[in-house]
C-alpha cells in the first residue's frame, strides 16, 4: 500500500479530476459515504456488543467503544497487510490483529449491518419455505432475494446520536456528506462548524446546503466549552491534508473539547491536529478511535505520535485509481508481504532449492562483541542463522575465544585480533579483512565500543571489504565521526541500522528531530548518501538509495530490551547472504524481525517479558 504526502494527494486528486474528468464532488461523496459506512459499522459492532451484554473482548472493540488506547490486546497497533503472509500461522494470526485496514479487506469482510447479507434480506422477505413435495419429501421454493444497501443500514441507530464537527475546507465537506448519510441509516445527526458555515466554499458550500437543506440541525461554535454529553459519538471533520500548523481558535477548542469528552471520536482522513507528512501531532490533536483515511495512507498515520492518535485506520477508496501513484512515481510503501513481494521482489514463502546445502545459502562474518559486550556478537551471529544463512563466523578479539568455546555450537570462531584484555584495536580491521575475504556479508558493530584509532579501522574495512556491509551500534558513532564521504566509493552495498540516537549522530541533529519526520529524513539521508538506511523504533522505517521508502508496522514495545537491535543486524546480514539485495534484506529483515518478537509475545504473560533471544528463537 502506498503511503503519501498532502502535496502528492493533492497532486493525484487534480489528475484524477482535470485528466480524468472524475468531479470533485463526486470524490467528496465517496468520502463521505465510506466515513458514514464505517461509522455505522462501528455502530452496529457496539450495538451487538451491547445486546449481547457488555463489550466485546479485544483492543478494536474496546477503542471503538472509546476505552483507553491498548486497553485489552498490546499488539493493537500492528498492521500487517492483507496478503498472504509468509510463514505459517503466526503472521496469519497477526494480520488478523491489523490495525490497518484497506478497501480489498473491507470487501472480503463480512459486515456486520443489521439487515447486510443475504440471509437477513431473505429473510425480511418473509417467504414461508418449505412445502411438501411428491412423496411428501420436503421442498424449499425458490427463495426471492432482495437486498438493499447494507453498510448504510443499522438496527441500532435509535441509540446513537452523532455530532459531526465541520472544518471551513473539503474535510468539512467530507464531514457533511457522511451526516446525511448517517441521518439517512436513521441515526440522529448534528452539525457544529468551526466557523460561519458561509464561510465554506466550493464543493464543501455545496454539502452544506444539501445539509441544510435536509434539515440537519447545524450551529456555529461561539466559544467556551461546547457540551458533548448528549452525543454517542463525535466525527472530527474539522481539518485535513490542508491543515497548516497547529490548530487555532474555535479549531483548537473543539478539538480539546472533543479529548476531553470521553465519547468515541472517528476521524475523516486524518485526526484533526496531526501533520499528515510527519506524523507529528500539534497541540492539540484528537485522539481518535477510528481514522477513516481517504484513498491512500497519510504518511503521518504511520508515524508516532500520529500513530497513536489514529487509532484503528481503515483506508477506503474513494475513485482515485490506486494505479495513480504507481504512474506519478510515488515509492513510499507501507511494508506488507503484497509490498515485499510485488515491490521489492523478495519471496516471501523463503523458498529453498530441494538440492541447496549450507554453502547454496551463503556465509556471513560478524565481527562483534568485546570483553564487556560479547552478548551483542553472540546474538547476531545466531540470529544470522536463524535468518537461513548457511554458514557464519563469528570474529572477537583472540583473547575473547577460549571463553566463548561453545557459546553456540553452529557458529563458528575467529581471532580478530585485538588487545590482550578482549577489546578491539585499529589492526584488528586487517584480520577482519583477511576473514571476510570470499564471505558474502560483513556485519560489523555490536558490541565493538570504541578503542584508540577505531575511525581508522572503520576506514580500512569499507574501503577493503569487498562484500555488501552491514554497520550497526558503536561502528555507526564511529561512522558519524568520520568524513566517510570522502572515502573510497564501495561497490558491495551498505547498510546502516541505526537506533534514533545514533541517527541523530549521523545526520547531526537532535534526536527530537530525527523522530520528528522519520520517514523524511531516512529518505533523505539514504539517497544523499548511498546506503540503505534502517531507522529502527517503533514502525521502524527503511529507506534505500534510489528513493524508495517502506514503513514497517511489525514488532512491538516489548522489543524495547537490550539486543534487540544485535538480532536485526544478523538476520539482515543472513538475508544478504543468500543473495537478497540491500533494500530487500533490511526491509524483509525488519519485517520477520517483527514477526518472531510479536510471537515471542504470544509465549509469555506479557510481551514485556520478551528478551533478545526468544526473538531468535521466534525466528
Ligand atoms: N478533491 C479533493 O481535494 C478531495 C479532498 N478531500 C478531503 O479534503 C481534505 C483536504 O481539504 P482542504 O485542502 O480543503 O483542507 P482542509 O479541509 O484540511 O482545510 C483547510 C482549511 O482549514 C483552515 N486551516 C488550515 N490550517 C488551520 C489551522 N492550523 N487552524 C485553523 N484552521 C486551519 C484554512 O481555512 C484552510 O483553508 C482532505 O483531508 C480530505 O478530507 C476528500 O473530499 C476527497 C477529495
Ligand atoms: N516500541 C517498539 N515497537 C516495535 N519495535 C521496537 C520498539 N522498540 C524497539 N523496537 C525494536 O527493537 C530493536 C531495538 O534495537 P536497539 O535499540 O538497537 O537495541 P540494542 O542496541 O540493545 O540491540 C529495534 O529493531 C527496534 O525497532
Ligand atoms: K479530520
Amino acid at each position: 500500500m502506498h503511503l503519501v504526502t498532502a502535496e502528492e494527494m493533492r497532486r493525484l486528486d487534480r489528475i484524477t479530476i482535470d485528466r480524468l474528468g472524475i468531479p470533485a464532488a463526486a470524490l467528496m461523496k465517496n468520502a463521505g459515504r465510506a466515513i458514514a459506512e464505517e461509522i455505522i459499522a462501528l455502530c452496529n459492532r457496539r450495538g451487538e456488543a451491547g445486546t449481547a451484554g457488555g463489550p466485546r473482548q479485544g483492543g478494536e472493540a474496546a477503542r471503538d467503544n472509546g476505552a483507553p488506547r491498548n486497553a485489552g490486546a498490546w499488539a493493537a497497533g500492528g498492521a500487517h497487510g492483507e496478503a498472504a503472509a509468509p510463514g505459517a500461522g503466526g503472521t496469519r494470526r497477526a494480520a488478523a490483529r491489523s490495525g490497518v485496514r484497506g478497501d480489498a479487506a473491507a470487501g472480503m469482510a463480512p459486515r456486520s449491518g443489521g439487515n447486510g447479507g443475504d440471509g437477513g434480506d431473505a429473510g425480511a422477505a418473509g417467504i414461508t419455505p418449505r412445502s411438501s413435495g411428491p412423496g411428501g419429501a420436503a421442498v424449499t421454493p425458490p427463495k426471492l432475494v432482495i437486498s438493499g444497501d447494507a453498510a448504510l443500514m443499522t438496527e441500532h441507530a435509535e441509540s446513537e446520536h452523532w455530532l459531526v464537527l465541520v472544518g471551513k475546507g473539503n474535510n468539512g465537506g467530507d464531514g457533511l456528506v457522511a451526516a446525511r448519510y448517517l441521518r439517512e441509516a436513521g441515526i440522529a445527526v448534528s452539525l457544529l462548524y468551526a466557523v460561519p458555515p458561509e464561510s465554506l466554499t466550493g464543493e464543501a458550500a455545496l454539502q452544506r446546503d444539501a445539509a441544510a437543506a435536509m434539515g440537519l440541525p447545524a450551529a456555529v461554535h461561539g466559544g467556551g466549552g461546547p457540551d458533548f454529553a448528549g452525543y454517542s459519538g463525535i466525527l472530527d471533520a474539522l481539518l485535513g491534508t490542508g491543515a497548516a500548523g497547529a490548530p487555532r481558535g474555535a479549531y483548537a477548542e473543539l478539538i480539546a473539547a472533543a479529548n476531553a469528552s470521553g465519547k468515541p471520536v472517528v476521524s475523516a482522513d486524518i485526526p484533526s491536529g496531526l501533520d499528515a507528512d510527519t506524523g507529528e501531532t500539534h497541540e492539540p490533536c484528537i485522539q481518535a478511535s477510528l481514522t477513516v483515511c481517504l484513498a491512500f495512507l497519510k504518511r503521518g498515520l504511520l508515524q508516532y505520535p500520529g500513530a497513536g492518535a489514529a487509532g484503528r485506520i481503515v483506508v477506503r477508496s474513494i475513485g482515485i485509481p490506486a494505479g495513480l501513484a504507481r504512474e506519478e512515481g510515488l515509492s513510499a510503501y507501507w511494508l506488507t508481504p503484497a509490498v515485499l513481494e510485488g515491490v521489492l521482489g523478495v519471496d516471501v514463502s523463503r523458498r529453498r532449492a530441494p538440492d541447496g546445502h549450507k554453502g547454496t545459502y551463503g556465509h556471513v562474518l560478524v565481527a562483534a562483541g568485546s570483553l564487556r559486550m560479547s552478548g551483542a556478537g553472540l546474538l547476531a551471529a545466531r540470529a544470522s542463522l536463524r535468518a537461513g544463512c548457511g554458514l557464519t563466523t563469528w570474529a572477537v578479539p583472540g583473547k575473547l575465544l577460549p571463553l566463548l568455546v561453545c557459546a553456540a555450537p553452529e557458529l563458528m570462531l575467529a581471532d580478530a585480533g585485538g588487545e590482550a584484555d578482549g577489546t578491539w584495536n585499529a589492526s584488528a580491521a586487517e584480520e577482519v579483512l583477511k576473514l571476510a575475504d570470499g564471505r558474502d556479508v560483513l556485519a560489523i558493530g555490536p558490541g565493538i565500543g570504541r578503542f584508540e584509532d577505531d575511525k581508522a579501522w572503520l576506514k580500512a574495512i569499507w574501503e577493503g571489504a569487498e562484500c555488501p556491509l552491514v554497520v550497526d551500534a558503536d561502528a555507526l558513532n564511529i561512522l558519524a565521526e568520520c568524513d566517510y564521504g570522502s572515502w573510497r566509493q564501495r561497490r558491495a552495498p551498505v547498510i546502516l541500522t541505526p537506533h534514533p540516537g545514533e541517527m541523530a549522530r549521523l545526520a547531526g541533529v537532535k534526536t527530537k528531530e530525527v523522530q520528528r519526520d522519520r520517514t523524511g529524513l531516512a529518505l533523505s539521508f539514504a539517497r544523499e548518501r548511498g546506503v540503505t538506511l534502517v531507522l529502527k523504533g517503533a514502525h521502524t522505517v527503511i529507506a534505500s538509495p534510489d528513493g524508495r521508502v517502506f514503513v514497517n508496522t511489525t514488532g512491538h514495545p516489548g522489543m524495547a530490551t537490550g539486543g534487540a537491535g544485535d538480532c536485526l543486524t544478523g538476520i539482515i546480514a543472513g538475508l544478504l547472504a543468500q543473495g537478497l539485495d540491500g533494500a530487500q534484506a533490511a526491509a524483509f529483515g525488519v519485517y520477520l524481525h517483527g514477526l518472531a518478537g510479536e510471537r515471542a509475545a504470544l509465549l509469555r504473560d506479557d510481551p514485556a517479558s520478551v528478551i533478545a533471544s526468544d526473538i531468535i528463537e521466534a525466528l
